[in-house]
C-alpha cells in the first residue's frame, strides 16, 4: 500500500524532531537522498567527474536541502553552481556549498542536471518560477516548486521535473492533478518521520495491496456463493455498452451475470457472451448491481435503476444512470415519483427528502463532466464546481461529492480518485492514455460490479469496503490498459482480454 500525506501532516510530523533539536540531522538525510538521486541521474548518462549541476535555490529550508546536496555532489568532482532566487539562502547550507567549491551565480549556468529548490512545503498562494525551465534534466527537491503539496494544483509556468525526490513521506499533491503530471518519477527518501506520521491523507493500491484485496473463490463455493451481478445496461440506441460491461465483469470473475435489457440488447450480449442470463425486467437474486452504461432515457431501464437503488445492495451507478439520478435531483419535488417511473421516483424521493442517497454501498462513477452536473443538481447547487475545477482538484471534489451525497465516488480521469463519505480516499494513477476511448468506462463498470458482487456479500470476502473495491477496479482497469497498450492503440472491446490478464497477475 502506498500512503500519501498533506504538506501540513508532514510538517507536523517533523515538529517533535525539530523540537528535540534534530532539524539539522533531518536536513542532512534529505540532502543526502537528493544528492544520491542527482548522482544517479549523472551516472545514467555518463561519468560523474567533471559534469555540471546547478541549483535554483530559494531562501527557505527547501533551498537549504539543495545547498547541502550540492556540497555533497561537488565533493564527487562535479562543478556546482547555484542561483539564489530570494537574495539570501539557508546560512549553514550556503556555507557548506561554498566550502565544497560551489559558486553562486546571477544567471543559471548550463548544466547536465538542474535542482529545482525554490519552494517546498512552505509554499502558499501563487507562484511563478523566476526562470524559464532549462532544457536539462530537472530534479525537484521535495516537490516541483509551486505545486501545492495538499491538492496538486500548480500555476501554468511551474517546471516539470524528470525526477522528484520527496522527503519523509509521499505528498498527496504528487499523486493528483497537475502535481502528478509535473513530478516525473517520484522517489521517497526516509528521513525518520515514520513513527510521527498520522493516518495517511490518501492511499494508493500497489500490486501487493491489490493482490491482497482481490476476491478469490474458495474451493467449496458454487456460482451463487461466488456472487451474482445484476447488470442494467444498454438500450436500443446504445446496445454496445451492455456488451462491454458484461465483458468487463466476466473477465474480472463472478459467479453469474444477469443482464436486464430490452430484447435486442440482450440478444447482442448473449451472442457475445452466451453464459449471461437475461430478462427484460429485474428478476432473480443478485449480490450487487451495476447500472447505467448506455441506458439513455429508456423508461424500462430507468425503472430497473430504481429497483437497484432501492435494493440496498452494493450498486455501481454510471453514465446515463448518473444522468437519471442528476435529473431527478434537479426536478421539481412535486414531479418526483411520476407514474412513468414509480420505483425510481419512490426511491429518489426518499433520497431527496433525506438529503442524501445515504450509503457507501452506492458507488457513483462519474468523469469530471458528469460530476459537474451531479453536483450542480444536488442540494446546494450554489457552490457547484465547474468541470475545470474538478479536473484541477479531483481529490477535493471526489471527497466533497462523497460527503455531500453520502455515497462512494469513483472520479475517472488520468488519475482516478475513489472517495468514501467519511473522507477515506484512494488515488490510482498508473493507467495509459489509450484508456481514454469510448466504452472504456463501461468496461470499468463491469469490473467494479463483479468485484462488488464477489467481494462484499456475506458468503464472499465480506470485509472489503466499496471504496477499496472501487480502487481495486481502477487498479485492474489501469493495469489492463497498460497491458493492452503493448500491442498499440485499442478499442474498448479489446480491453476485456487484458482485464483477464491483469486479474491473473494479481491472483498469482
Ligand atoms: N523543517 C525541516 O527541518 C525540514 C524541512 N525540509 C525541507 O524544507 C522544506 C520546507 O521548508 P520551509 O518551511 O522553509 O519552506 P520552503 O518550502 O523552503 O519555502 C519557504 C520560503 O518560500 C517563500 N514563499 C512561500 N510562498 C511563496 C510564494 N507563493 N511565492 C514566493 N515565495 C514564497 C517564503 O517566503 P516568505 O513568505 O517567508 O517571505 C519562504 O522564504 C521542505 O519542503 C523540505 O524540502 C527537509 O529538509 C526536512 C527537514
Ligand atoms: N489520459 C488518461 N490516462 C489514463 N486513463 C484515462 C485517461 N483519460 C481517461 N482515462 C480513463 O478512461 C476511462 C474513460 O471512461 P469514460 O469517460 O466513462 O468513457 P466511456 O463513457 O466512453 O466508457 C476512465 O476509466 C478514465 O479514468
Ligand atoms: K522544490
Amino acid at each position: 500500500m502506498v500512503s500519501a500525506y498533506t504538506g501540513s501532516q508532514v510538517r507536523a510530523a517533523e515538529r517533535p524532531l525539530l523540537d528535540r533539536g534534530e532539524g539539522a540531522a533531518l536536513m542532512a538525510r534529505a540532502a543526502h537522498g537528493l544528492a544520491l538521486a542527482v548522482l544517479r541521474e549523472l551516472e545514467r548518462t555518463g561519468a560523474v567527474y567533471g559534469r555540471r549541476v546547478a541549483g535554483v535555490v530559494g531562501k527557505g529550508n527547501n533551498g537549504g536541502d539543495a545547498l547541502f546536496a550540492l556540497a555533497e555532489i561537488a565533493r564527487r568532482g562535479v562543478r556546482t553552481t547555484a542561483v539564489l532566487t530570494g537574495g539570501t539562502a539557508h546560512p549553514d547550507g550556503l556555507a557548506a556549498f561554498t566550502a565544497a567549491g560551489g559558486r553562486v551565480t546571477e544567471e543559471l549556468e548550463p548544466a547536465d542536471v538542474v535542482i529545482d529548490a525554490v519552494l517546498g512545503t512552505g509554499f502558499a498562494g501563487e507562484f511563478r518560477p523566476p526562470l524559464p525551465r532549462p532544457a536539462a534534466t530537472v530534479v525537484a527537491c521535495d516537490l516541483p516548486s509551486g505545486v501545492d503539496a495538499d491538492t496538486g494544483t500548480a500555476g501554468a509556468a511551474v517546471w516539470r521535473a524528470d525526477v522528484t525526490v520527496t522527503f519523509g513521506a509521499l505528498k498527496t499533491g504528487l499523486l493528483v492533478g497537475r502535481g502528478r503530471e509535473l513530478s516525473g518519477t517520484v522517489e521517497v527518501v526516509d528521513i525518520g518521520l515514520g513513527p510521527h506520521l498520522p493516518e495517511p491523507d490518501v492511499r494508493s493500491l500497489d500490486d501487493a495491496a491489490a493482490a491482497a484485496l482481490l476476491p478469490r473463490p474458495r474451493d467449496d463455493w458454487q456460482k451463487y456463493s461466488r456472487g451474482v451481478l445484476g447488470l442494467v445496461a444498454g438500450s436500443p440506441d446504445f446496445p454496445g455498452a451492455a456488451v462491454l460491461s458484461a465483458a468487463g465483469a466476466l473477465a474480472t470473475g463472478v459467479g453469474m451475470v444477469r443482464i436486464v435489457a430490452p430484447d435486442e440488447v440482450r440478444n447482442l450480449v448473449l451472442a457475445a457472451h452466451p453464459e449471461v442470463v437475461g430478462s427484460l425486467e429485474p428478476r432473480g437474486r443478485v449480490q450487487a448491481w451495476a447500472v447505467g452504461p448506455g441506458i439513455a432515457d429508456d423508461g424500462g431501464q430507468r425503472r430497473a435503476l430504481g429497483v437497484a437503488l432501492g435494493s440496498g445492495l452494493p450498486t455501481v451507478v454510471d453514465a446515463s444512470g448518473l444522468e437519471a439520478l442528476g435529473e431527478f435531483l434537479a426536478a421539481d419535488p412535486r414531479s418526483r415519483g411520476s407514474a412513468a417511473e414509480p420505483r425510481l421516483g419512490e426511491v429518489l424521493a426518499r433520497i431527496a427528502e433525506e438529503g442524501t442517497v445515504a450509503g457507501e454501498h452506492l458507488v457513483l462513477t462519474p468523469h469530471a463532466g458528469e460530476l459537474e452536473s451531479l453536483l450542480a443538481n444536488f442540494n446546494s447547487a450554489s457552490d457547484a464546481p465547474s468541470r475545470d475545477s474538478i479536473e484541477s482538484q479531483p481529490l477535493h471534489w471526489a471527497r466533497e461529492a462523497a460527503r455531500r451525497i453520502g455515497v462512494t465516488v469513483l472520479l475517472k480521469g488520468p488519475a482516478t480518485v475513489c472517495a468514501a463519505p467519511d473522507g477515506t480516499a484512494y488515488v490510482q494513477g498508473s493507467g495509459h492514455p489509450y484508456l481514454a476511448t469510448a466504452g472504456s468506462g463501461d468496461t470499468l463498470t463491469g469490473i467494479l460490479g463483479a468485484l462488488l458482487a464477489t467481494g462484499t456479500h456475506a458468503g464472499g470476502h465480506g470485509s472489503a469496503r466499496p471504496v477499496e473495491l472501487a480502487a481495486l477496479a481502477a487498479c485492474i482497469h489501469q493495469r489492463a490498459g497498460r497491458l493492452a497498450a503493448k500491442g498499440g492503440p485499442y478499442g474498448a472491446g479489446e480491453l476485456a482480454q487484458a482485464v483477464r490478464e491483469a486479474v491473473a497477475l494479481f491472483a498469482a
